[in-house]
């Protein structure tokens, strides 16, 4: 007799696609990038997050992803962080080409420019997976029609940990279609904490000497002409904010354009 019993999706199914892998890189033992299909319908806005993880035990274990592609991309990028004992990043740094993730129907986040008001340089800045969010906003041509020039910190531990440095240093300026748009308007400087390099300390530490403005001959940060996007540690958020309101920045929101947003790059637990 032919059994007529119906297996139905389970209930989460409706939220998330499911998307193959395409390709993985290891860039050091605590970060990786993988890329993967990107369903035709999923929109979203450059530097926005959304739940990403894998199927395990016949349940979703997702978790906040921010897109390191851009949305005109045809696939989808993520910049992962390898936490040892993490639920999902224990999991997720073995995947391989041709694995399945579970990619959220519902991209969100307030790091979109979008979200400020107008001024004339934008500074993002970002420690660790940080970098995420950002590199969707620095590929984004509408960012650049924004503002007259965007400078991308991104520090980190170790000089090994400055993913993407290739890409943003050479690569990107030399994209065919947008390079002639990017190349004189990014900036990207990066900076390590814990070994010699050519820029070494905390951002909070380079901005509030005035340091690194000095280093890229730009004036002290001030609310008339810098737009400011945070996405890094909860240390760094606190400490610039902090900085940024003394020196009269004020923070936006989805609802509010403001001076400055913030995303955090990872939840404490
Ligand atoms: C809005 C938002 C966007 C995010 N975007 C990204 C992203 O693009 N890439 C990414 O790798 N992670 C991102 N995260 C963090 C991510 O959601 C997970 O925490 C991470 O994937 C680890 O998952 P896990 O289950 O292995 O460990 P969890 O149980 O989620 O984390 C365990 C601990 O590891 C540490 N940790 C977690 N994530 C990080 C990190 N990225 N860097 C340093 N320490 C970390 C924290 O101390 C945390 O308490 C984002 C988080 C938020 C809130």
């Amino acid at each position: 007799m032919m059994n007529t019993t119906s297996i139905s999706a389970p209930s989460w199914s409706s939220k998330y696609t499911a998307e193959r892998i395409l390709d993985v890189h290891h860039w050091t033992d605590r970060l990786f990038t993988i890329r993967c299909t990107r369903s035709a319908g999923f929109r979203f806005a450059n530097g926005q997050f959304v739940m990403m993880g894998l199927e395990v035990g016949g349940q979703p274990l997702t978790r906040a992803y921010s897109m390191a592609s851009a949305n005109y991309e045809e696939t989808l990028e993520f910049f992962s962080i390898k936490v040892e004992d993490g639920p999902l990043t224990s999991r997720l740094q073995h995947v391989k080409v041709g694995d399945t993730v579970l990619v959220g129907k519902r991209p969100t986040g307030t790091l979109t420019v979008g979200n400020l008001r107008d001024g004339k340089t934008l500074w993002l800045l970002a420690t660790g997976t940080g970098l995420a969010p950002f590199l969707s906003v620095v590929k984004d041509p509408e960012t650049y029609e924004r503002f007259d020039r965007v400078v991308l910190t991104h520090t980190c531990r170790n000089v090994d940990d400055l993913a993407y440095a290739r890409f943003l240093e050479h690569e990107l300026p030399s994209h065919d279609e947008l390079g002639e748009l990017i190349r004189p308007r990014l900036v990207y400087y990066p900076s390590v904490t814990r070994e010699p390099f050519r820029t070494m300390g905390r951002i909070t530490d380079l901005l509030s000497s005035g340091r690194a403005n000095e280093d890229l001959g730009l004036p002290p940060l001030d609310p008339a002409s810098d737009r400011i996007m945070l996405c890094g540690n909860p240390e760094m958020l606190k400490e610039t904010s902090a900085l940024l309101e003394a020196r009269g920045f004020q923070e936006g929101n989805s609802g509010e354009p403001g001076d400055y947003l913030i995303e955090k790059a990872f939840a404490i637990k």
